[in-house]
């Protein structure tokens, strides 16, 4: 049986925080604000993956109202939410996702990341692909304003 689903996250850019994308941290002068992290490509694969087993968003399951998310390493939250769904008898299919920035190149860390989501999601990593483009200058992304991400995760459950 095969399940499917699609997430979508975006961040805004400030002075005074790291830049995290796919659990990887990467020199810039700005990074982007949220209550956890703030990793969007990781948020983005976190809803893909709840909605594939229909269990609602990350905010659902992590309440930005939480103090105890303050600050959170989203890796720890997919990795939380990858043990719900892996107990309840689902592997990964593949991973698909896009990276939406101006700013910075995100290609050179693209390998970290791939190593890094295929790690948090149990999977090869042959079946992880991330890709980042730019928006071309226009809209809040071209601006430099923040980042989006969007991804779509397959998963796969033997059924007897
Ligand atoms: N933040 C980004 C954006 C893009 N890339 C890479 O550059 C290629 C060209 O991007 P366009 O938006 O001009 O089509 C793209 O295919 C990515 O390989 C990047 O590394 N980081
Ligand atoms: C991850 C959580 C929880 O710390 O906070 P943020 O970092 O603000 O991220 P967002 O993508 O807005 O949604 C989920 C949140 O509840």
């Amino acid at each position: 049986m095969f399940k499917i689903g699609q997430g979508f996250d975006v961040h805004q850019f400030a002075i005074g925080r790291p830049l995290i994308v796919g659990g990887v941290e990467i020199p810039h002068p700005v990074g982007l604000v949220g209550h956890s992290d703030a990793d969007v490509l990781l948020h983005a694969i976190t809803d893909a993956v709840l909605g594939a087993v229909g269990k609602g968003d990350i905010g659902t399951h992590f309440p930005d109202t939480d103090p105890s998310y303050k600050d959170a390493d989203s890796a720890e939250l997919l990795k939380q939410v990858w043990e719900m769904v892996n107990a309840a008898g689902y592997r990964l299919g593949n991973v698909d996702a896009t990276i939406i920035a101006q700013k910075p190149k995100m290609a050179p860390y693209i390998p970290q990341m791939r190593e890094r989501v295929a790690e948090l999601l149990q999977g090869e990593l042959s079946d992880i692909n991330i890709k980042a483009t730019t928006t071309e200058k226009l809209g809040f992304t071209g601006r430099e304003e923040g980042i989006a991400a969007m991804a779509v995760v397959l998963l796969v459950k033997e059924t007897s």
